[in-house]
């Protein structure tokens, strides 16, 4: 009895201190005159990671399935009702100072109404090819990598 009092005790020890947190990310995509281009935000001045660049999205709240978190999080930054589509990636990442992310990347191809920045530094339709000339948040910079190859959505 006592035994396994003291290995619950060290269990709780060493539990993680910063919970993984469960994020959604839309590559909302269109066609552009020099091929398909994607929607990227820039995080303020005064957010963690400020500046860096990002795909619009945010944290999965409880009870929430990944494509309604995520819906959720376009109508609330950008003012828009967006089709979810395809999990094109799924990324894990644990940042230096901040804990762990775990990261799943969704094709939106539709959405009603105007794009508006309620919460964002920047925001603007990057072609594919060009998206290693911005800084992306680290987590991102493989996606970035193969989004610009044209190698992950080549099926879409
Ligand atoms: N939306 C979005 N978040 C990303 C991307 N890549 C990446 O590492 N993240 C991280 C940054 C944040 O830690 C987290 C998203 O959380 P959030 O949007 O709800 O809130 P936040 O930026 O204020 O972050 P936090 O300080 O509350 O953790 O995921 C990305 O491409 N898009």
């Amino acid at each position: 009895m006592r035994d396994s009092i003291r290995k619950l005790e060290v269990r709780v020890e060493i539990a993680p201190s910063r919970p993984l947190r469960l994020v959604v990310a839309a590559l909302i995509l269109r066609k552009g005159a020099g091929g398909t281009e994607v929607f990227i935000c820039q995080r303020k001045p005064d957010q963690p990671m400020s500046l860096k660049w990002e795909f619009p999205g945010g944290k999965i709240e409880p009870g929430e399935g990944p494509e309604e978190a995520l819906a959720r999080e376009l109508n609330e930054e950008l003012g828009i009702a967006a089709d979810i589509g395809e999990r094109v990636a799924q990324i894990r990442h644990k940042y230096r100072n901040g804990g762990a992310v775990d990261l799943q990347f969704f094709v939106v191809k539709q959405f009603r109404g105007p794009l508006e920045n309620r919460i964002f530094n920047d925001m603007r339709w990057a072609p594919l090819a060009t998206l290693p000339e911005y800084d992306f948040l680290a987590a991102d910079l493989g996606l970035i990598r193969d989004l610009s190859e044209g190698k992950l959505l080549e099926k879409i």
